[in-house]
């Protein structure tokens, strides 16, 4: 099936739709008492010279038609339930491959124009093809059951060949979205031509050289030409199955009348057939072929434009089977940007749930853009991250929220109060769990210096390192079972860097820190050495600190260890030109919060 139609048909809850469904019934009451009530008021009131029941029974149509109106009225309250989510979904992924490609180094400039225009077009006609679809199904389930309870035989001689126009109509529909598509781009090719002519024309006249700018743009015309003649041919097949499925059973019924009225069928009846025919199923069915024909095609070909824009490839799953919280990277390779040299290659890293994992390397190694794949914030090139055995990058965003805590080294302050900033990820904390996980961090001092749970939170008056400490307790506060610290306590102190990580390893679960200084590598169970070339793992809980010519050891000698885990500044890790491993020592802001 179409991408686009699977992505829309998959983009239906079921929930709205079978709301859309339920009030949709009433509405086949007009269709289904048409043909009845004009067959009822010939026959038993006109024609039997009485013409108060004949009239009473055209009423009764007028009264069906306010049940249909309450039906109606409800459907398009309805309707906005099924077609938002898909609007959202898009906008998100819209949103989401914008930044992904800007995160890459391939900023999306018209990201924002497909978010307001071909977003909006999708919304639409997805809107309007619910509309006619639904409108198609409620007249033909109308006129159904009007016929049925009219004469079985005319059901019989009516219903097969309307079915075949409609089967003929929606064989033609890939045939007419290929054209579509081909005279859309034949259209695109076009401008472009006469565009580059367009814009030399003073160029092409001096030089004399019309004929070879005709000819640059003859082709594109002949193509556009070709395609509008192919379009054309695709009208005239669907007038062929309006004419089968409208007209046809008009002429089935007029043809064998003599023959229908001598079999029992009545005058009125056979009115009432034609009713339903030229009332309820020639309008539907012109409603359906050009519904479809119009906003249906717009609506998969401008679909499958913005999914190919957002790299879709297919619907995220809400039932991605995670099973705990295991992190895991398979033969990653990551490069930011096609061509640019990749930064990670070929990692093979797994980190187990209850891991205190550090990674340690020069400034520009990797290690951030180990964190974001880990977190699922951005894709390897090749290979795999998993959380809990799912693709990281594939969770929908919600799901990966509640699996994992990243915390960069530039925290995130918001204008409000504290309370709002520290529960932020987990809203329905009590005042006492804030607090405690405050303490825990070592941020006690700091919610008491802004005021309290209920004090304002300016981000301009704070420090950095403040700004951290409430990312920090934000982040532990959460129930996300990983917790990636990225450089996060970068402008703490070193004794306060100490307390924000123990509170982390003794909060349970799994703890990753992207290393500035070589006493949280010491504090690690495991530490992983990045240097571009290499990645090496060390066990320290199985004494395997540092072997002679690791990694690890090389910085533990330039630096100095501090394996008591006492904190000095002296012991940051970012080594300079001299150790051969980086871009040269980076001021390192030792802002002791006030904590
Ligand atoms: N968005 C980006 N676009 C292009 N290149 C990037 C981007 N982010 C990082 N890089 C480059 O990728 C490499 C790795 O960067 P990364 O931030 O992962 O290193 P790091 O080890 O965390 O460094 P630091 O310790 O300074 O934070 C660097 O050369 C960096 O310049």
């Amino acid at each position: 099936m179409n991408r686009a139609l699977r992505y829309g048909l998959g983009a239906l809850r079921r929930r709205p739709l079978l709301a859309l469904v339920a009030w949709s019934l009433p509405e086949a009451a007009p269709s289904a008492a048409l043909g009845l009530a004009m067959a009822r008021a010939l026959d038993d009131g006109f024609l039997a010279g009485r013409p108060v029941v004949g009239l009473a029974w055209l009423g009764a149509v007028l009264g069906a038609s306010v049940v249909g109106a309450a039906g109606s009225r409800q459907v398009y309250r309805h309707l906005g339930d099924l077609v938002e989510p898909l609007r959202d979904d898009l906008v998100r992924r819209v949103v989401d491959g914008a930044l992904r490609r800007g995160v890459a180094g391939q900023p999306d400039d018209g990201a924002v124009v497909r978010l307001t225009r071909q977003v909006e077009i999708v919304r639409d006609t997805f809107a309007g093809l619910i509309v006619v679809v639904r409108a198609f199904a409620v007249s033909v389930v109308g006129v159904v059951v009007g016929l049925l309870s009219l004469a079985p035989v005319l059901a019989l001689l009516i219903l097969p060949p309307f079915a075949v126009g409609v089967a003929l109509f929606v064989a033609t529909l890939g045939l007419a979205a290929a054209r579509q598509r081909a005279s859309v781009l034949a259209d695109e090719r076009l401008s472009t031509a006469a565009g580059r002519v367009l814009t030399g024309l003073r160029d092409v006249t001096a030089s004399g050289a019309e004929e070879h700018a005709a000819g640059l743009v003859a082709g594109p015309v002949a193509e556009q030409a070709a395609a509008e003649r192919a379009l054309g041919g695709v009208a005239a097949l669907r007038g062929a199955c309006f004419a089968v499925g409208g007209w046809l059973p008009l002429v089935v019924v007029l043809a064998l009348g003599r023959w229908l009225v001598d079999h029992g069928v009545s005058a009125g009846e056979l009115l009432g057939a034609l009713t339903y025919v030229l009332f309820a199923l020639q309008p539907a069915l012109s409603r359906l072929v050009s519904g479809l024909g119009g906003s249906g095609l717009r609506f998969v070909i401008t679909l499958d434009r913005v999914l190919d824009a957002t790299g879709f490839t297919r619907t995220p799953r809400t039932d991605h089977p995670v099973a705990g919280h295991r992190l895991e990277a398979r033969g990653v390779t990551f490069g930011y940007g096609r061509h640019a040299e990749p930064v990670l290659r070929d990692l093979d890293l797994v980190v187990p749930e209850g891991d205190h994992l550090a990674v340690i390397g020069a400034s520009g190694i990797g290690k951030s853009t180990l964190a974001g794949l880990l977190c699922g914030l951005l894709r390897p090139s090749s290979g795999a991250v998993l959380i809990g055995g799912a693709v990281a990058g594939e969770l929908p965003a919600d799901r990966l929220a509640g699996l994992r805590a990243l915390i960069p080294q530039e925290a995130y302050v918001f204008t409000g109060t504290v309370r709002e900033n520290l529960a932020y990820l987990r809203p329905c904390a009590s005042d006492g769990q804030v607090l405690a996980a405050a303490r825990a961090v070592g941020a006690a001092a700091l919610v008491e210096r802004l005021g309290g749970l209920d004090g304002p939170v300016t981000p301009g008056a704070l420090s950095a390192g403040e700004r951290q400490l409430i990312a920090l307790v934000r982040a532990y506060l959460s129930d996300a079972p990983v917790a990636v610290l990225d450089e996060a306590t970068c402008h703490l102190d070193p004794a306060a860097e100490r307390r924000a990580e123990e509170a982390f390893a003794a909060r349970g679960g799994t703890l990753v820190v992207i290393a500035h200084r070589l006493s949280s590598a010491l504090r690690a169970r495991r530490v992983l050495a990045l240097d571009g070339a290499r990645a090496e793992l060390y066990d320290q809980s199985a004494g395997d600190i540092a072997p002679p010519g690791s990694l690890y050891r090389e910085l533990l000698d330039r630096w100095g260890s501090d394996p008591a885990g006492v904190a000095r500044d002296a012991d940051r890790l970012d080594p300079g030109p001299a150790a051969g491993l980086g871009h040269g020592p980076r001021e390192v802001v030792a802002d002791r919060a006030r904590a």
